[in-house]
């Protein structure tokens, strides 16, 4: 959707911003360009839509050299957000959020109905926002009229610098989140500047990671974080890496731990059979339609009655596909030694601590030998 080819830009007084660079960025797909202050990023983004002319080389969006396109019809159809949003001062956030559509010609009620319908996406009450003025919003609210702003127009290619970047890290986390979930419903091609590794690991399905003025690195974040090209890439990403790829890695069923499982309903000395059969000194406990309802230990089991007389709640657990970082979490919160994994309220196994570690350290060799992570088997102290 958007490809670059060896594209060079030198400004006149000399520095050379970015260099023979190239890369493609898929239909759908969210590149984001990361790097220290200085490195090239915004200037790579404003050449796509023609703010700043490449001094050699080509950029096509959707097959078509930009440089044949009139600048502005090209920005018609591709979305721009920058950092505080961009917002106009004296008109309200309604007519904000319209003025892709009314440029365009569309009638000045279906740009307004449009615009209100994109406030709600963005989670902001068009009834109560639209008629506010950005000086009357939260830092985070003018960032996310900026963004309805610039899907108002529906353009296939979204520019994003910096979106997130003048909001608290609380306020950013949950920006990031529904960005993400809108995304995922409007599925457009991105391209977003950050200067923050977290932020681009996090939204990036690819990341690009500047070096000066060329891309060092160009991969998932699973692959950047795991496996760092060359040393500064290494050194950019942090020595927590590790840390951060938690956030990255999501839970596979080949994961899972299978303790044996035992229903409230049944004999506490059956279900204490098979835990000695097991070997296991715990079983996690369903109800009678196979919902999760918490665990019992073999000890309890043993002294009769059901299983119900002896099951303990346990509320921790996550859904499959969630991040190793989410399953940790729950742990903690719950002071729990596992957490349970579901397929929406199906049981399909546990992860424990050590579970945790292993599918992290396959996830790490996986994504270094370029084989999906249930084929990676080693040995881990756990087994010992
Ligand atoms: N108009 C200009 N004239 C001369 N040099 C420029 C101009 N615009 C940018 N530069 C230089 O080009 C280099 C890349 O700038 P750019 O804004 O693309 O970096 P960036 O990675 O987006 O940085 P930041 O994260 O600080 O915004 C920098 O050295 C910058 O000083």
């Amino acid at each position: 959707m958007i490809r670059f080819e060896e594209v060079t830009k030198r400004y006149p007084d000399g520095t050379t911003a970015v260099r023979d660079l190239s890369f493609a960025v898929a239909e759908g797909e969210l590149v984001t360009l990361v790097g220290p202050s200085g490195c090239g990023k915004t200037t790579t983004m404003m050449m796509v839509n023609r703010l700043i002319e490449p001094t050699s080389g080509r950029i096509f969006v959707d097959g078509e050299d930009v440089a044949a396109v009139d600048p502005v019809r090209l920005r018609r159809r591709i979305g721009y957000v920058i950092q505080q949003g961009g917002l106009f001062p004296h008109r309200t956030v309604l007519d904000n959020t319209a003025t892709v559509p009314s440029l365009i010609g569309w009638k000045r009620a279906r740009a307004r109905a449009r615009a209100a319908e994109l406030l709600d996406l963005v989670g902001l009450d068009p009834s109560t926002y639209g008629p506010r003025y950005p000086d009357q919003l939260s830092g985070g609210q003018r960032q996310r009229v900026g963004v309805a702003r610039a899907l108002a127009a529906d353009p296939p290619v979204l520019l994003m610098d910096e979106p997130f970047g003048a909001v608290d890290p609380v306020v950013r986390e949950q920006l990031q989140d529904e960005f993400l979930r809108m995304h995922a419903a409007v599925r457009k091609t991105v391209l977003l500047v950050t200067h923050d590794i977290e932020e681009a690991v996090r939204l990036g399905d690819r990341i690009a990671v500047y070096g000066q003025g060329s891309i060092e690195q160009f991969d998932t974040p699973g692959a950047v974080l795991g496996a760092p090209a060359t040393s500064y890439v290494a050194d950019f990403v942090g020595a927590d890496r590790s840390l951060k790829r938690l956030s990255v890695t999501r839970i596979e069923p080949s994961d899972l731990a299978q303790p044996p499982v035992a229903r409230l309903d049944e004999p506490a000395a059956r279900a204490a059979d098979r835990l000695r059969a097991e070997g296991s000194r715990w079983a996690v406990v369903l109800d009678a339609v196979g919902d999760l309802h918490g665990w019992a230990g073999a000890g309890e089991l043993g002294t009769g009655g059901l299983v119900r007389d002896h099951a303990r709640r346990m509320n921790a657990w996550v859904p499959v596909g969630a991040s190793l970082k989410q399953a940790f979490g729950e742990m903690l919160q719950h002071d729990a030694g596992w957490v349970a994994v579901l397929d929406g309220a199906r049981f399909l196994g546990v992860l424990t601590p050590a579970k945790l570690h292993e599918a992290l350290r396959r996830s790490v060799d996986a994504d270094a030998r370029g084989v999906p992570r249930g084929e990676v088997r080693f040995e881990s102290v756990a087994d010992a």
